[in-house]
């Protein structure tokens, strides 16, 4: 995966820099215009929060390390919960303690709801017209409404959970077989990531990812994976453009280049199975009895949009079902899976943990059949596993950018309007003020303990999912397929490792392990199920 700080060193030898006096001149002189603007607006009488120098025209672009996450807490330790940043001409708040992101995602939510402009934006999400990157206004309200109450409300969660346990089970039994019935080591990393992909394509297209039908229509599944993949890797990619505009249309690293071109093809793939489903419809509502039939069965996302006109008076166009698909599958799929790569590991680490977990899920399920759901909510320490994997292994450890609609004043400091606002949660959720040996994998901390992640809005000692408007609306779906991923893993397989563990991270979309994760099942069982 490109590495933001590729593209940073690019600035930092000075490759591409403006070559002539005259120019750097003009630069200096805009910035210096731009700085008086910034302290001149400040009618709020308060000072800018804290921060290093920046330098004129890349601010501290070049200072930002390769683990960012890790370079701002550090930063923070000096410079205390709110520091600002320059990220070329960009003015950046970033925040880590729990006090301050309440601030930020709450008390002054309304401010901070809007997502920055970026290269990502225009050319990969329907140019703003997704919800993830889209800025806030009547726009995102129309798409979050659709999502939130028509798509991933609790009842429509609930109807997949057939999906995901069929999807596990398959899971499973491909893990027996690759392992040459545990003879082999297996790729965990590869897995979970397959598995994340399947769930997500059938919650939305109603079709298996490598079914034959599918393989039929042109293998749609199969290359949205391929897609996927790629499109988190441009993403990835800082773009120069995004932090110094003036420099945006050269396209110095060919991303907004990468990005149209992925953006072409994914497009290409949901529109074709968008078509698809139309014409099924079609042909199913002239034969009443199986439309029946397909009513009484799992239907997917795509034909729930399909079969809504309008949500408020407002119509849903072709162009809301395709931005929605493609937001779904990309922010769902590679956050959950990272997110059970981290557990695992854990859990090879320390094999008490996976013991306890054996012994609570064997007290609800037995020996001799897989997990269910429905199991899931008697089991308050698979539970806790996965509460304290979200604490300590955040996907989006910096969140997803926020940027101010107005100047504010927060924690007795002026934050101008257009302020990109980082939230560090990874920082957050490893605050020795709030957590009690706070490196150390503990899911017994929260045993006994009323900590609701998911639904609580005004938990803010971590905050995988953010907060506030902008908060992640799929929690429910991902604690869901976390918690019954790991349940049936540990339960069906005794897990082990050749030699110890590397435990570092990459930066990229999200947060996975550095190094693939690899472990040789035992059957725990007494048949594979
Ligand atoms: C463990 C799994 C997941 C984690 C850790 C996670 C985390 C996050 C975070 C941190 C944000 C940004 C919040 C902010 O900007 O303040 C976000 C946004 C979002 N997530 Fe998730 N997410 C997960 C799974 C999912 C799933 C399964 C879906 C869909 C089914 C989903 C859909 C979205 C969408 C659409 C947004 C954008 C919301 C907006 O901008 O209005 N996520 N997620």
């Amino acid at each position: 995966m490109a590495s933001p700080l590729d593209s940073i060193n690019i600035i930092r030898e000075g490759a591409y820099l403006p070559a002539t006096a005259t120019l750097c001149s003009l630069i200096i002189f805009l910035w210096v215009l731009h700085r008086f603007s910034v302290q001149r607006k400040n009618r709020l009488g308060f000072r800018l929060p804290p921060g290093p120098f920046a330098w004129p025209i890349i601010g501290n672009l070049n200072q930002l390390k390769r683990l960012p996450h890790r370079d701002l807490h550090e930063r923070g330790k000096k410079y205390g919960p709110i520091m600002m940043l320059k990220l070329g001409s960009v003015p950046t708040v970033v925040v880590s303690s729990s006090a301050m992101a309440k601030e930020f995602l709450k008390t002054h939510d309304n401010v901070f709801a809007s997502r920055p402009q970026s290269a990502a934006g225009k050319h990969l999400a329907y140019n703003y017209k997704d919800m993830v990157l889209a800025p806030y206004g009547p726009y995102w309200r129309h798409m979050r409404k659709l999502c939130v109450v028509e798509l991933l409300n609790a009842k429509r969660i609930e109807s997949f959970s057939c999906v995901r346990e069929e999807e596990m089970l398959l899971t499973v039994r491909s893990v027996w077989e690759m392992s040459g019935q545990g003879e082999k080591l297996v790729n965990l990393t590869n897995l979970f990531s397959s598995f994340t992909q399947a769930v997500m394509w059938r919650i939305l297209s109603g079709t298996k990812i490598s079914s034959q039908s599918d393989a039929q229509v042109g293998g749609n599944g199969e290359e949205i994976k391929k897609l996927a993949v790629e499109a988190a890797v441009t993403v990835g990619a800082v773009n120069i453009g995004d932090f110094i505009p003036y420099l945006d249309w050269m396209d110095l690293q060919g991303v907004k280049r990468r990005l149209k071109k992925v953006h072409n093809s994914i497009a290409q793939v949901i529109k074709k199975i968008i078509e698809e489903h139309e014409q099924r419809r079609m042909k199913l509502h002239k034969d009443k009895d199986k439309e029946q039939e397909q009513n009484a069965a799992t239907k997917g996302l795509i034909d729930v949009l399909l079969e809504m006109e309008s949500l408020d008076g407002k119509a849903i166009t072709e162009e809301n079902i395709e931005a929605i698909v493609f937001d779904i599958f990309l922010a769902g799929v590679e956050t959950t899976s990272t997110t059970i790569e981290w557990p695992m590991s854990e859990i090879l680490r320390n094999r008490g943990v996976a013991k306890k977990m054996q012994e609570e899920i064997e007290s609800v399920v037995g020996r001799e059949r897989a997990v269910s759901e429905r199991d899931i909510g008697s089991m308050e320490y698979v539970q806790c596993v996965v509460k304290e994997t979200l604490r300590l292994y955040p996907a989006l450890p910096l969140l997803l950018p926020h940027e101010s609609t107005q100047d504010c004043a927060v924690g007795g400091y002026f934050i101008p309007e257009r302020s990109r606002l980082i939230v560090n949660a990874w920082a957050i959720g490893r605050d020795p003020s709030l957590w009690e040996d706070p490196l150390e994998f503990k899911p017994e901390r929260f045993m006994g303990k009323k900590v609701d992640v998911v639904r609580d809005k005004d938990y803010f000692d971590m905050l995988p999912f953010g907060a506030g408007r902008r908060g992640c609306p799929g929690t429910a779906m991902a604690d869901v397929t976390m918690n019954l991923a790991l349940a049936q893993l540990v339960h069906c397989f005794e897990w082990s490792v050749d030699g110890d563990l590397d435990m570092t991270e990459l930066f990229g979309v999200t947060t996975p392990r550095s190094v693939h994760l690899l472990a040789r099942p035992a059957l725990r069982l007494s048949t594979c199920p």
